[in-house]
């Protein structure tokens, strides 16, 4: 057991990442008190039966009041109307954080409604499953992840510190960044890859109806990552394109002209090249499992 961070703490949304920060931070004694805003009966149901929380429910006025943390874990296209709905019940002093996957619109969406004397962190760690809703959460989640924080310059220094410290407590490391900056290396590092499952998926789907059986019986592993990755949350998905689509579009168009240039080649008979490429690729992936195990 730690020290608590914080008395209480109000996850606002109580799905996938926010039920597995209250397990963490349960488990650990980081917080005396675990209080959820959800607007699904069925998630608050299901938060309180697994005792993830204390105390869930859809009313702002309950959940909210009192919390030195509140954290937002919904769609990223669901912050605004969130923020608006608790900042009424949000306490002088109080630390806003979230976990959005991306992060410019979110302070877009965010900050401008929340009241004088409230800190706003935002955040957004680098783990997670394809999996969603509160019984899909766990603990040891964040260990031995990323987790980014966006200050921005006028962002209190002390709130940053201190969910700085909270990550860390539930095993993760922190690094700042530059919102935007953020949002471009996770466009290449998760929102086209994402992309890509979806479209690769759904072209197999669209195949004749022998063929579909087919893809179906003899999938490769490569196929079924795929399928993992394609079935992650629709919601969760569409907001994160429409709210990350600048840099998804600029890096969508370097990747077509990228996926062209393989094409060339194959046409071509270019072997050489498409075995340079592949000799690179490896490499990259070596050194992303060297770097994990310097961790
Ligand atoms: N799933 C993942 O692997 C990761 C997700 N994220 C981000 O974390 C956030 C949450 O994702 P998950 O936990 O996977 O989602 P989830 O779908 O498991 O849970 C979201 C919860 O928010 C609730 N909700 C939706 N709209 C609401 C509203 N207006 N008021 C109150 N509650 C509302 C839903 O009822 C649901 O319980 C998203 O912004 C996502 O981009 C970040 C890292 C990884
Ligand atoms: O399940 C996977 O492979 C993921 O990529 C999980 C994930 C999804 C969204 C994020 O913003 C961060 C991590």
């Amino acid at each position: 057991m730690t020290a608590p961070l914080f008395d209480t703490i109000c996850f606002v949304g109580i799905g996938l990442i926010n039920s597995s920060l209250a397990r963490a931070v349960r488990k650990l004694g980081l917080a005396r008190r675990l209080t959820s805003l959800d607007c699904d009966p069925e998630a608050c149901r299901v938060a309180l039966e697994l005792g993830v929380v204390d105390s869930a429910s859809a009313d702002p006025a309950a959940e909210v009041a009192g919390a030195g943390l509140v954290v937002l874990g919904t769609p990223v296209g669901a912050m605004e109307a969130v923020t608006q709905a608790i900042a009424p019940y949000l306490a002088s002093g109080a630390i806003v954080s979230d976990v959005g996957s991306v992060k410019t619109a979110v302070i877009r969406d965010v900050e401008p409604f929340l009241p004088e004397g409230v800190h706003f962190v935002p955040g957004h760690p680098i783990a997670g499953t394809e999996f969603s809703g509160p019984a899909a959460g766990f603990a040891e989640l964040f260990q031995g992840r990323w987790c980014i924080l966006t200050p921005q310059a006028h962002t209190d220094v002390q709130a940053t510190a201190r969910v700085r410290a909270l990550w860390e407590a539930v095993g993760s490391t922190v690094e700042e960044m530059d919102p935007a900056h953020h949002d471009r290396v996770l466009a290449v590092t998760s929102h086209l890859p994402h992309l890509i499952a979806y479209t690769i998926v759904g072209t197999a789907n669209d195949l004749e109806g022998v063929m579909e059986q087919e893809v179906i019986k003899f999938s490769a592993s490569g196929f079924r990552d795929f399928t993992r990755i394609a079935a992650s949350d629709p919601i969760m998905w569409r907001d994160i394109f429409l709210n990350n689509k600048e840099a998804v579009l600029e890096l969508l168009q370097r990747f077509t002209e990228d996926l062209t240039a393989l094409q060339r080649s194959i046409r071509w008979g270019e072997g050489e090249v498409l075995e340079k490429h592949f000799t690179k690729t490896r490499a990259i992936r070596r050194a992303i499992i060297d770097a994990k195990q310097d961790r």
